[in-house]
Order: C-alpha cells, then structure tokens, then sequence
C-alpha cells in the first residue's frame, strides 16, 4: 500500500490572529510530486511555512508520517524529513558553495558528492562564495542544501523563477533526476503552472486560502479554459 506522508485535514492557518488559508485538505503519497498552484498572494507559501510550524494554526490537522506534527517546533520538523527550499533561497553569502552544504549535511543517502553528480556546475564552483554565484547556481545551491540534510519532502517555493531558459532545462532535468529512486516526496509551488503540472502527478489550486481545484496534474494540463480561469490566463504560460 502506498505510504501517505503528509496529510492536512481541514486545515486553518495564518499569522497571528489573521487567517490565511482555510479548511485545505490535502495528500502527499510517498515518492508522488504535487504541485500547489495559484495566482499572487494565495496562500502558497504559507501552506509550505505551516508545514515548516512557522505559522499559527487556527484549526485542523497536519500528519506527516502518519504522526500529529502540531507539537513539533520547527527544528524538529525540519530534523525528521521536512526540507524547504525558500523562494528567496536564503544562501549563505560570506559561505563558500561546499560549507552551505557541509553545514546543512545529515547522514543519510544525499552525501556532497551526489549532490555534485546532480550539480555538476557547484562542484565546478565548490570554492565560490555565495554572493558570487549566479541566480541559477544559488537555486542548485539551496536545492543541494536541503537534498543534503536527507529530506523526506522536499518543499519547493517557485524553484524557477526568474531564472534563464537554459536553467530552468536544467533544473527540470535535476528534477527527473530527483525522483528516479521514487522514496522523495515533493510539494512544488510554481507561477509556470503547466511546467509545474508536467513535472507532478497531481495538482492542488488554491485561491484566497482555499482549494478551488484538487486532481490529476495531467487532466488540467489538458485542461486549458479551466486552467485559465483557476490560475488566471498572464499566468499561463
Ligand atoms: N508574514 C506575514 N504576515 C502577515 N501576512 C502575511 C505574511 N506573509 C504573507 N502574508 C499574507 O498572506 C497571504 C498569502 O501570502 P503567500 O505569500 O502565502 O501567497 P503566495 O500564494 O505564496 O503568493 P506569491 O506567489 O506572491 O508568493 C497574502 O495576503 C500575504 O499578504
């Protein structure tokens, strides 16, 4: 039977005492991808942040491996398998490319040297600070930094934004690459709404703070009007 990761039932969350999202029920299978869609300001990144326990819970449930996480403060979260990779990317600038690694390592299967078979430019750029690397290394390098702290759920913030044509090839590459072992579950929040529903098996649109559409990524990406009319035709890519 397929193992059921994360599962959110009825969930109410936000900042404070301001609600964001609402009543969102949703499911991430072991080895499946889901991607989160939406138009701006949504709720996106809170549902990542709240899986994260970064945000205020109003109301209902988040099970990560069929355990209630509600307790659990986010080093814990982040310790046990949950590994976001945010949308500012968040690197260490004074740090070279190999400590942003070493210092987010765990033991487990994702060692430096796989992450540099993933990303070959890093290891060609291994002795290169931060600051100094270009939009689309910072994005190989924050995605290697939390495949090596060996997550079980990898938590993608619009992992391609802004970034050249030719990265993007080979981020989605990496991507494939990502899931060929099938154990990494992953929840990709994308604005590039039909890449984002290539790369997933299902798919979960929000619109302010609620699930407006829940299915098959495959049945919208074949799905164009609806598409538009969920995500908003500018964003359609
Ligand atoms: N720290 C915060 N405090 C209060 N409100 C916030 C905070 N961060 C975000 N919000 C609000 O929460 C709502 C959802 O924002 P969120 O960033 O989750 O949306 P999003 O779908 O990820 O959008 P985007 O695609 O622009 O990143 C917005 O109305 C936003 O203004």
């Amino acid at each position: 039977m397929t193992e059921r990761v994360l599962e959110l039932r009825d969930l109410c969350a936000g900042y404070g005492e301001t609600v964001v999202l609402e009543d969102v029920s949703l499911h991430v299978d072991a080895g499946e991808a889901l991607a989160l869609l939406g138009r701006n300001g949504v709720g996106k990144t809170t549902l990542l942040t709240t899986l994260l326990g970064l945000n205020t819970v109003h109301g209902g449930s988040v099970r990560y491996v069929g355990q209630d996480i509600a307790a659990w403060p986010a080093h814990v979260r982040a310790r046990k398998g949950l590994g976001l990779v945010p949308q500012e990317r968040e690197i260490f600038p004074s740090l070279t490319v190999q400590e942003n690694l070493t210092v987010a390592a765990t033991a487990g299967t994702w060692t430096l040297e796989r992450v540099y078979e993933l990303f070959p430019r890093l290891a060609q750029r291994r002795r290169n600070l931060g600051y100094q690397l270009s939009g689309g290394e910072q994005q190989m390098l924050a995605i290697g930094r939390a495949l090596i702290g060996n997550p079980r759920v990898l938590l993608l913030d619009e992992p391609f934004e802004g970034l050249a044509p030719v990265i993007v090839d080979a981020l989605v590459e990496a991507f494939g690459k990502l899931r060929e072992g099938g154990a990494l579950s992953i929840v990709l929040v994308e604005q590039h709404a039909e890449l984002a529903l290539d790369l997933t098996e299902r798919a979960v649109v929000l619109d302010r703070g609620r699930i407006v559409w829940q299915g098959a990524s495959p049945d919208l990406r074949g799905d164009p009007e609806r598409l538009a009319s969920l995500i908003g035709l500018e964003e359609v890519q």
